[in-house]
């Protein structure tokens, strides 16, 4: 029997030992018990915030006070959770997608041949060609907790809900006795006030997210600093949320990414021989998307502001043999200057600035305050924070309209859910650029833009929101579209003036 059928089959099982899951018509599980993670407490002043996107007087009038408030609580409630899917891109230069995704069941169903839990399915999105799909599962909510402890940090937390191993580096505190080989239960320190080598059960705020086998003895973790420590700390075996570890797998032909950031590069739409600009790049997961959709055929410049950064995208894009990517360590918001020549041949210019008219294509994949993220443990983020945002993120405009060719696409994207990032930009680059024309967008899996905004009805649907509420659910969604993380996306086209 081919691999794929015996997943099935495995498949086909799961969906009879219904508990945890439910089984939906388009061959997909969600989690149906009630979160074991308590919701995200955000500053107050930052919630509020986010409340008034949600229940701005427009949205209010439109819908109701009820049901605004309602979607604006179940986003907050959905950002502790991790995504119902983990999406999984395609590196299609040299493979294709099927032959991917026939080798990653293989490797996927040899790793769970250990496990209590049943190997997941490898689905092809319907709609994106280079996306593959592998379902969330859980919450396992009847895991034992063991007297053996670890306690890992937020960030370290939200990594594991989403699949991964504890590497070394990433343990804060291990209870005294814990050897290699030990089992071990894993705690998040929700308020960051767990200090590095703390040796006793924590008793601060924490929240379980598993349990697993020690790989290292506590003394061999806490003995060396940090930065000297390197390996796996811990093996997950039991998460709260089954999503299979896949860093360092198939390394050379997938990239784990966010289901909307996979719809941002298909909406730009680069083609082979372009010139393109991924404006902010790191780690570079838009940048090696729009290099793929191009066939490694022309031109992406990528910034980023630190060498650190710059240094991922380039690894990035060798670990996935794509050579068309030039990243640059560069201010985007300086990019374009009228006394800077391009290279005669259009496909190899050299180091920023450019000239204006350079790009075929510029994306804006803005710096934000990222709230749509999920799963988020923790987030210590101020009110003066949060709306600092905005006038960062209009610093980059006048480089990008600048550089765009006239008939060239421009994408603006974020991963936040304020109206101030999202559609009040739009709003204030159609002001600011009267040579902007905000356009449809192909593909359309998200919901439209919120009110609030001088934006009109028919400006409004011509954006992308992905809302961790399920906003954008409609009869043929298919379930890895609306149970995403908080996204959005505008596509503008430049005209003559
Ligand atoms: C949302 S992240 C980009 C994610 C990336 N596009 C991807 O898909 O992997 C925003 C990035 O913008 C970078 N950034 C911030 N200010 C910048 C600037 N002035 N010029 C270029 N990049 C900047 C940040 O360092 C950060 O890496």
């Amino acid at each position: 029997m081919p691999v794929l059928g015996i997943a099935k089959l495995f498949y086909r099982s799961i969906q009879t030992s219904t508990k945890p899951w439910r089984y939906s018509a388009s061959m997909s599980f969600f989690p149906t018990s009630p979160a074991p993670l308590p919701r995200l407490a955000l500053d107050p002043d930052v919630e509020n915030y986010i409340k008034q996107t949600y229940c701005n007087s427009q949205v209010v009038a439109a819908i109701g006070q009820e049901e605004a408030e309602r979607r604006f609580h179940s986003t907050i409630d959905r950002l502790s959770l991790p995504p119902g899917y983990t999406t999984v891109r395609a590196n299609t230069v040299n493979r294709t997608r099927d032959n991917i995704r026939e080798q990653m069941q293989q490797l996927l169903m040899k790793e769970y041949s250990n496990k209590a839990v049943p190997c997941p399915p490898v689905e092809d999105h319907p709609v994106l060609p280079d996306v593959l799909l592998i379902p969330t599962t859980g919450p396992h909510v009847n895991l034992q907790h063991h007297t053996k402890e670890i306690m890992v940090d937020v960030h370290c937390g939200a990594a594991v809900l989403r699949g991964a191993h504890i590497f070394a580096p990433g343990v804060l505190g291990a209870t005294a006795d814990v050897q290699a080989g030990d089992h071990v239960s894993v705690y998040v320190d929700v308020e960051g006030k767990c200090l590095r080598g703390y040796q006793k059960p924590y008793q601060g705020s924490r929240v379980f997210v598993g349990n697993g086998v020690a790989r290292m003895n506590r003394d061999d973790i806490f003995s060396v600093s940090q930065e000297d420590l390197s390996g796996i700390g811990v093996e997950m075996t039991s998460p709260l949320y089954d999503c299979p570890p896949l860093n360092d797998v198939m390394s050379d032909s997938i990239f784990l990414q966010n289901l909307p950031s996979t719809v941002a590069g298909h909406v730009l739409n680069p083609q082979p021989g372009e010139m393109v600009l991924d404006m902010c790049a790191a780690p570079g997961g838009k940048t090696t998307h729009l290099a793929t959709l191009m066939k490694n055929q022309g031109t992406v410049i990528a910034f980023d502001k630190s060498q650190g950064k710059v240094d991922k995208v380039i690894a990035n894009a060798r670990r996935l043999g794509l050579t068309c990517i030039q990243a640059y360590m560069f201010d985007g918001g300086k990019a374009a200057s009228e006394s800077a020549l391009c290279d005669e041949a259009e496909s190899s210019v050299g180091a920023p600035p450019y000239p204006p008219n350079t790009f075929h294509r510029v994306l804006v994949d803005a710096p934000c305050s990222a709230l749509g993220q999920r799963p988020a443990l923790g987030n210590k983020m101020k009110l003066k924070t949060l709306k600092s945002y905005p006038a960062y993120q209009r610093r980059l405009f006048p480089a990008a309209v600048q550089l765009l060719q006239t008939g060239g696409t421009l994408v603006y994207s974020t991963c936040t859910l304020t109206l101030e990032e999202n559609e009040g930009q739009v709003e204030h680059l159609l002001n600011t650029f009267p040579c902007l024309e905000l356009v449809p967008q192909t593909p359309y899996l998200g919901g439209p833009g919120l009110p609030g905004t001088s934006l009109t009805q028919d400006q409004l649907q011509m954006l992308q929101r992905f809302e961790p509420w399920g906003g954008n659910r409609t009869k043929n969604s298919h379930p890895s579209d609306t149970d995403t993380i908080g996204f959005f996306i505008a596509k503008f086209v430049k005209k003559a003036r």
